[in-house]
């Protein structure tokens, strides 16, 4: 018999028949109570379970006795209960690597379109305010040969770090747990302490993921070490940075920027204050959002499902030891 799977998210019609092959799918819109207490038997059943966003936690757990498996189409699980999923012997896989550089090719989008502008001067131009010869009013800052910090020296960080040293030939700082002795080979990249890579940074980029550690990382202190010429890009997750002093910052003036793929609350309010800052570039959260790697992530998400049903967690699996 074939392993039942509730699926939590729309797949493009092959990838879909290539899970179908392998398994009972039962499709639902999301994870949400409501949808929880529509199927309830559906969930019951379910040994496998794949899609993105939505809490699994140890209450959604102990309505699911027979799960098995949760393939995550994304590289970061802060909303799963790893050790909820330990507990119960249910192992967690996830999309590294596919997405890597499409989320470093953002990251440097969000570099560039900050410091030269690019949202703000676009919407200057289509406004018919191009009249004549532009001055200083219009003018940016330089990316190239300037020093880049990353916060999160895992497979996006460096990523980026070879984008920015050998596209823009910047210097690249890192702060990260360990050494990574990869980025000082190739890129000839300098491990911080956060405080010195804030104040020597011209650009501080979040690739970090979101831990008990990392919430509010950044916050009013760290900021304020920041020097007032620099820019602020987070595409880790919202709760890295404090938004609300991300938001003062900015406000008094103490960083030139900020680029924003991800926020505390998404979607971000429509009434957020970051929304009518000129100076902040915001993203909805589209790091990996191209066609290409979208469906990599997708075509990963059911193979790494398939995989694990069948006993195989050798790639792509956050828990192993969950299988013991
Ligand atoms: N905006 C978007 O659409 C996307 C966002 N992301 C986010 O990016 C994150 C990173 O992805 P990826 O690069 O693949 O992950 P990796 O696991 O490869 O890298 C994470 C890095 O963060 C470092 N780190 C973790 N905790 C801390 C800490 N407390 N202090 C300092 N450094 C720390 C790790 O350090 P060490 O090497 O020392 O262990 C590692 O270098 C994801 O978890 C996700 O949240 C990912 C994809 C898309
Ligand atoms: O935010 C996206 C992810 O893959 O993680």
């Amino acid at each position: 018999m074939k392993p039942a799977v509730i699926l939590y998210k729309k797949l493009p019609d092959d990838l879909y028949a290539r899970l179908a092959e392998q398994c009972d799918v039962t499709e639902i819109s999301d994870l949400s109570p409501e949808s929880q207490q529509q199927h309830a038997a559906v969930f019951q059943q379910a040994e496998g379970l794949l899609g993105s966003g939505g809490k699994v936690n140890g209450e959604l757990l102990a309505k699911m006795p027979n799960l098995r498996v949760c393939s995550s189409v994304s590289v970061g699980y802060d909303n799963f209960d790893v050790d909820a999923l330990n507990q119960r012997h249910v192992v967690l896989m996830h999309t590294p690597t596919v997405l890597t550089e499409t989320v470093a090719d953002t990251m440097m989008a969000l570099v560039l379109s900050t410091a030269r502008r690019v949202p703000e001067l676009d919407a200057w131009v289509k406004a018919g305010n191009w009249q004549k010869s532009i001055g200083p009013a219009q003018f940016g800052i330089d990316v190239h040969h300037k020093t880049l910090g990353i916060l999160g020296m895992g497979r996006i960080g460096m990523a980026l770090a070879q984008r920015a040293h050998f596209g823009f030939g910047m210097k690249i700082l890192y702060n990260a747990r360990r050494e990574h002795e990869e980025a000082q080979s190739r890129f000839g990249a300098q491990r911080c302490e956060l405080e010195a890579l804030l104040k020597q940074s011209d650009f501080v980029c979040i690739s970090l993921p979101l831990t008990e550690e990392t919430h509010h990382l950044i916050g009013a202190a760290e900021l304020e070490l920041m020097k007032p010429d620099a820019v602020l890009i987070n595409a880790g997750r919202g709760p890295v940075v404090d938004e609300q002093a991300l938001i003062a910052a900015l406000q008094a003036g103490k960083l030139h920027a900020a680029g924003l793929d991800v926020f505390e609350q998404e979607p971000v309010s429509a009434d957020s204050p970051l929304l009518s800052l000129p100076n902040v570039v915001t993203l909805p959260h589209i790091g990996s959002a191209t066609h290409e790697t979208r469906y990599g992530m997708m075509q990963d998400a059911v193979e790494n499902l398939i995989a694990a049903l069948g006993g195989s967690v050798e790639k792509n699996c956050v828990n192993p030891q969950a299988l013991k």
